[in-house]
């Protein structure tokens, strides 16, 4: 299945946390497919906190939905992650965006991600690696990322 998985970092040393995550995520089930620049974005959601390092990643996995977000989560765990607070600072974040067509509305796994459109942190590096892609909305990326938001490091 093509499925395409965001990033993000901003504490301690954030190009180590997101070269670990992408390395974990690969294995006999996932294979890395692309993988976008990093990109040094503001905090969005209104929380005062260091600058973000994100980026976006598509994998072909022959794991089902949820077997792969608990891949990530025990990654993020040996990451150094801990759930503090809402939208907050986190050694490393891994968020499930779009998985094949699947829509999924439970608690513990919202498919397509919720916020997928209204992150510049997402669409911008999504853009980079698939820029043909339909969103979920029908929209082309295209159409919805907003130019010079967010800009990769190099
Ligand atoms: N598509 C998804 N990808 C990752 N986690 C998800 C997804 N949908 C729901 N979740 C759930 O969201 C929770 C993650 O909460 P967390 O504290 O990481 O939110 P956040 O990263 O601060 O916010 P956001 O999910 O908006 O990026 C987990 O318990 C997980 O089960
Ligand atoms: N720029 C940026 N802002 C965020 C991020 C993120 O990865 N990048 N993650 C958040 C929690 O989901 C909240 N805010």
């Amino acid at each position: 299945m093509r499925v395409f998985i965001g990033l993000g970092s901003n504490l301690g040393d954030r190009a180590y946390y997101l070269k670990e995550a992408i390395l974990a995520l690969a294995g006999p089930d996932t294979k890395i497919t692309a993988s976008s620049r990093i990109y040094e974005t503001e905090p969005w959601g209104g929380i005062d906190q260091p600058l973000f390092w994100n980026q976006v990643i598509e994998v072909d996995t022959s794991l089902e939905p949820l077997d792969l977000l608990h891949v990530c989560q025990e990654i993020e765990l040996r990451l150094g992650r801990e759930r503090k607070v809402h939208w907050g600072p986190r050694t490393i974040d891994i968020d499930l965006l779009i998985y094949d067509n699947r829509v999924n509305e439970s608690e513990e796994l919202k498919l397509p991600h919720p916020y997928l459109e209204e992150r510049a942190f997402v669409l911008t590096p999504l853009r980079e690696i698939a820029p043909e892609l339909i969103l979920p909305s029908g929209r082309s990326i295209n159409e919805v990322v907003g130019e010079g938001k967010v800009h990769p490091l190099s």
